[in-house]
């Protein structure tokens, strides 16, 4: 199963915009705004519309900032492969509020709560939240990470 995905973080006045996952994959864990795209969506807009189902906000000042692979196997089947389009936003148009799939929480950018993420955020997501673009190919067994790498692109 190949799946393309979007992952957005709202950054405002110093801090990110988290939410905690209620269902499907990672569900639990804290994590970007984001889920799969769509037939015939491109990736900003997935993106964006992501961000209005999950939080109920529109996300503006939207910057594509890499791509991430996530390759999971099940001892020696591939199980699923998620090409990840990450973004940041710098606003946003209406309040964040709870919906069935997900709870906004805001952190300081310094206090991310990696414990309760993927495996893989710590390795990235300061690169991103820095303003850095990044590759990055993370190879899971059972959703257990087993290796990784992760690039900056020249941009
Ligand atoms: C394995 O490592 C991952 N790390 C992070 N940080 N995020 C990940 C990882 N693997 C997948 N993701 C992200 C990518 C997407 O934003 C979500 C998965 O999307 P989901 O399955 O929830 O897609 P939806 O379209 O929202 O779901 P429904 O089909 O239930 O509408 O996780």
């Amino acid at each position: 199963m190949i799946l393309l995905e979007t992952l957005l973080y709202i950054i405002k006045n110093g801090k990110v915009l988290l939410i905690r996952k209620k269902r499907g994959l990672g569900a639990g864990y804290f994590n970007g705004v984001g889920g799969k795209v769509e037939d015939n969506e491109d990736v900003n807009n997935a993106a964006i519309r992501e961000c209005i189902e999950e939080i109920g906000v529109k996300p503006r000042g939207l910057k594509w900032m890499g791509l991430l692979e996530f390759w999971n196997y099940d001892n020696n089947a591939i199980e699923s492969i998620h090409f990840v389009h990450v973004f940041t936003a710098s606003d946003y148009n209406g309040e964040p509020r709870e919906s069935d799939e997900a709870e906004p929480l805001w952190f300081n950018i310094n206090e991310i709560p990696f414990n309760s993420m993927w495996e893989d955020d710590s390795l990235w997501l300061p690169l991103i939240l820095s303003g850095r673009r990044i590759y990055g190919r993370f190879i899971f067994n059972k959703w257990r990470m087993i290796s990784h790498e992760v690039h900056s692109i020249c941009t």
